[in-house]
């Protein structure tokens, strides 16, 4: 069974711009698929991860995630099927003043009862599993820092231990190496693929580094305008393609890349987007 099914979605914000966020949207994502999503800025890729993260009612269309049709549940068996999505935003929304440790475990929340997550807030359940996830991406040591103590990178990387420690089958990530260097963002893609393999969890990551998409994702989907451009298998994705894309916009930044991503940078050419 596919983790989403898209027809002819369309997606509108509330008090937006008249155009839809997103319009005729038709997608499948099998379960344990990996891709990524690019586009210029505004081409809805964020609305897209919140959509499928059942944080927006589609306005049009049909949309399945599970097999189920969210919107048709009643709250309660929603809640339950939002446990199985883990959205990581791009900016995560953690309390300031917590230590880093709280604010990770609190990715088991929804498997806790309201006694069980109380007292965590004041002795953390379980440190060990917090580090383990800090560590995988190289934060290890900001376990008991306050949150607001943390840079941008370590507040993004925060959010995303906490995504290792949810229990979710579909894992939707929003820029994630937005305020990485080039090791980190390696390190983060690769931490996050393998995750995803090791549990068959779906992962859709949208990227601006267009190189760091092709190096590291099979399938690559492309927005604009709120509508896709293409949905392709990373091989036939064109450097024409990628300049068409992010015509009229300033051309994603270029990420140093590994060994494993030179040909793909060599292929894109520059002129196309690097
Ligand atoms: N809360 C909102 N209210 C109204 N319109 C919104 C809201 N959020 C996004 N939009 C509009 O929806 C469209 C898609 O925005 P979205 O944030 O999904 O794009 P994006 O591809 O993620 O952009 P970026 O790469 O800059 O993050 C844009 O035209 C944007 O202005």
């Amino acid at each position: 069974m596919p983790t989403y099914q898209l027809q002819d979605l369309t997606v509108r914000h509330l008090g937006g711009r008249s155009a839809p966020a997103l319009q005729a949207i038709n997608l499948t994502v099998e379960q344990g698929e990996q891709l990524a999503l690019i586009g210029p800025s505004g081409a809805g890729k964020t609305t897209l991860l919140a959509t499928l993260s059942l944080s927006h009612k589609p306005s049009e269309g049909s949309f399945h995630a599970f097999g189920v049709e969210p919107w048709t549940l009643g709250e309660a068996s929603r809640h339950r099927l939002r446990a199985q999505l883990f959205l990581a935003p791009q900016t995560p929304p953690l309390p300031p003043r917590q230590r880093v440790v709280t604010a990770v475990l609190a990715a088991r929340l929804p498997q806790w009862s309201v006694w069980r997550a109380l007292v965590s807030l004041f002795k953390p359940a379980d440190p060990e599993a917090a580090w383990q996830a800090l560590s995988r991406f190289n934060l290890g040591d900001k376990l008991y820092a306050r949150v607001d103590r943390l840079s941008g990178g370590e507040r993004q990387r925060c959010g995303l231990a906490r995504l290792l420690l949810s229990p979710a089958k579909s894992l939707l990530v929003d820029e994630p190496l937005s305020a990485l260097d080039p090791a980190l963002s390696e390190l983060t893609l690769t931490t996050l693929r393998e995750e995803a393999r090791a549990r068959n969890a779906t992962l859709i990551c949208s990227l601006h580094q267009v190189d760091l998409a092709l190096g590291h994702f099979q399938r690559i989907v492309a927005l604009r305008d709120g509508r896709i451009a293409f949905d392709l298998p990373r091989d036939q994705v064109t450097p024409q393609m990628i300049a068409t894309l992010y015509q009229g916009e300033q051309p994603p930044a270029a990420a140093k890349t590994g060994d494993d991503h030179d040909a793909v940078a060599v292929k894109l050419g520059v002129g196309a987007c690097l």
